[in-house]
């Protein structure tokens, strides 16, 4: 029930104004980009795609305090809050914390060289926001891709849908502890990952010694961490997937010809991430009257 120019004559510079103050958070800060486009699959995944992880909770118990989003950078949910003052100072109470989200998800892609694409908007907020609902609802970076097919089919995504997806790590960070296992402790006959690149694992290493601050975080696309192209498939052949998740992509057989397919060519990566982003727009909305349009993304209406 989603449609292209939900706002076309309630809010008809809904995007322009989203892009506006995308692009100048852009300008302050990089993790900008990497953080919204998280922020989004992570809102979608649970409850849908209805802002339940913009919620603040007095209690620390709202989607946002759950373990798993914990690593959730703060510029994700600035850009957002931002970006909804800004629409609100011009059609207040028209647009939703959902949809802007989604824009600026798909803004930042685009700023940092990704494919342009059109939205579908019609989203409205969710009601709830519970800690307690996350566990489970998210992919962990030890997954293998049964796991992973799994999860994403919950939603309605393919393995392709769900390949195209991970791509998303061709921007961005993670913190040593989530691949600390593949460089210290993989298994019994070899502390190390044989799956990785040996020179990756060198560099890995020297990033991410043992008993490292838990604050430093590394690039996920060593190559180019800071533009939206088709080189995290690249890597993954080369060996240089950051996390088990990644990596399997190309070890499993099953997926592996995607995966050159998209290393080969950037335009099948562009087609299918942009595919699998409206789909991912789609995943459990609330639409007509259901929901809200909240006036304050981190709070409930009442
Ligand atoms: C396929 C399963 C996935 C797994 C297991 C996974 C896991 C992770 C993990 C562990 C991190 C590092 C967090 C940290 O230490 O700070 C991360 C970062 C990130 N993920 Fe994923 N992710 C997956 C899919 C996705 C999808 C579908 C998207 C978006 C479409 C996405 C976008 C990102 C981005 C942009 C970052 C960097 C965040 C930042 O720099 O602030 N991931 N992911
Ligand atoms: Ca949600
Ligand atoms: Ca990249």
């Amino acid at each position: 029930q989603l449609v292209e120019n939900f706002y076309g004559s309630t809010c008809p510079n809904v995007e322009a104004i989203v892009r506006q103050v995308v692009a100048t958070k852009l300008s302050q800060t990089f993790v900008t980009v990497p953080a919204t486009l998280r922020l989004f699959f992570h809102d979608c995944f649970v409850e849908g795609c209805d802002a339940s992880v913009l919620i603040a909770s007095p209690n620390n118990d709202a989607e946002k305090d759950a373990p798993d989003n914990l690593s959730l950078a703060g510029d994700g949910f600035d850009t957002v809050i931002k970006a909804k003052q800004a629409v609100e100072a011009q059609c207040p109470g028209v647009v939703s914390c959902a949809d802007i989200l989604t824009i600026a998800a798909r803004d930042v892609v685009v700023l940092a060289g990704g494919f342009p694409f059109v939205v579908e908007l019609g989203r409205r907020d969710g009601l709830v926001s519970q800690a307690s609902r996350v566990a489970g609802n998210l992919p962990e970076p030890n997954f293998d891709l049964n796991s992973l097919n799994a999860m994403f089919a919950k939603h309605n995504l393919s393995q392709l849908d769900m390949i195209a997806l991970s791509g998303a790590h061709t921007i961005g960070f993670s913190h040593c502890n989530r691949f600390a296992n593949r460089i210290y402790s993989f298994s019994s006959s070899s502390p190390v990952d044989p799956t990785l690149d040996s020179n990756y694992t060198q560099q890995l290493l020297l990033s991410c010694p043992q008993n490292v601050d838990p604050s430093i975080a590394i690039n996920m696309d060593p190559v180019t961490p800071q533009t939206f192209d088709n080189t995290y498939f690249q890597n993954l052949v080369r060996g240089k997937g950051l996390f088990t998740s990644d990596q399997v992509l190309f070890t499993d057989p099953d997926s592996q010809p995607t995966v050159n397919d998209f290393a080969r060519n950037p335009s099948v990566f562009n087609g299918a991430f942009v595919t699998a982003m409206r789909k991912l727009g789609r995943v459990d909305v609330k639409t007509g009257n259901q929901g809200e349009i909240r006036l304050d993304c981190t709070r409930f209406n009442s």
